[in-house]
């Protein structure tokens, strides 16, 4: 199992791989669902300014040709519950559990990952435990892909690959079993959402282990308040 320290640099080596990319509802005070590209880091890890790892990160509008906002997302937002000081103080808990009350926003969320993901040739939809795994297989089973579950510890019975991460408020870790991915597929990590990246790049991690390509990252809500711990990380 990864130390912290050795956690912290596979998960920054691993947004610095590949452009991870998440679908999701804006929560810093507006409600645009909108596509976040975080862009390839370039350069050093080390000795990077802060300001200048910010700017290398880019966000494109989940929007048509015209520049139009999906009109499916303002409903998505709306339906997303914020709890205040949940679970701790200062946390302001994104709650989907109301999302997944509305039919509506609950297929319209679904319908928006699959209509970017179907034809992409993705072999393997991978979800996070928990909240991963109710857009996952609706996602793969739409695209025709296989779901494996990446889960918190001592969850699955056969053999496993961990990987440890830090969280917004604690640490955390999570498996796969092995063999559930082989070298060649083409994986897609799906979660509700992107806070400090953490999670999704042990994900990451985990997957390219075990010889997976991971294609893009796909979280229904946005953090972008909390996007600059990663970087913090990385220096
Ligand atoms: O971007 P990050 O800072 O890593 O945080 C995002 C993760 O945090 C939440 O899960 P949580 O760890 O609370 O687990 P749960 O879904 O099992 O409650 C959320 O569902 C993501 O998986
Ligand atoms: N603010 C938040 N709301 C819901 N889940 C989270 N996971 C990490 N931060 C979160």
């Amino acid at each position: 199992m990864a130390t912290h320290e050795a956690c912290s640099a596979a998960r920054v080596s691993a947004v610095d791989r590949f452009g991870a990319a998440s679908v999701g509802v804006q929560r810093n005070g507006g409600s645009t669902l909108r596509l976040q590209k975080l862009k390839r880091l370039r350069g050093s890890r080390k000795g990077v300014a802060l300001e200048k790892r910010r700017a290398q990160w880019w966000g494109a509008m989940a929007c048509g040709k015209d520049g139009e906002q999906d009109p499916r997302i303002g409903g998505i937002a709306a339906s997303i519950r914020v709890v205040p000081d949940f679970p701790k103080k200062g946390i302001m808990f994104q709650d989907i559990t109301t999302l997944l009350l509305d039919p509506k926003a609950f297929k319209n969320t679904v319908d928006l990952f699959v209509e970017r993901y179907i034809g992409k040739d993705v072999s393997v939809v991978a979800g996070i435990e928990a909240r991963g795994f109710i857009f996952g297989p609706p996602i793969a089973l739409a695209i025709g892909a296989k779901f494996v579950p990446l889960r918190k510890p001592r969850k699955l019975p056969g053999e496993v690959i961990s990987e440890k991460y830090v969280l917004e408020y604690g640490t955390d870790c999570l498996e796969m079993h092995v063999g559930a991915v082989q070298s060649g597929d083409r994986a897609l990590v799906v979660d509700d959402l992107i806070a400090t990246g953490g999670t999704l790049c042990a994900a990451m991690n985990l997957l390219e282990r075990a010889g997976a390509e991971v294609i893009e990252c796909a979280c229904v809500i946005e953090l972008p308040e909390l996007k600059f711990m990663i970087i913090e990380f990385a220096a």
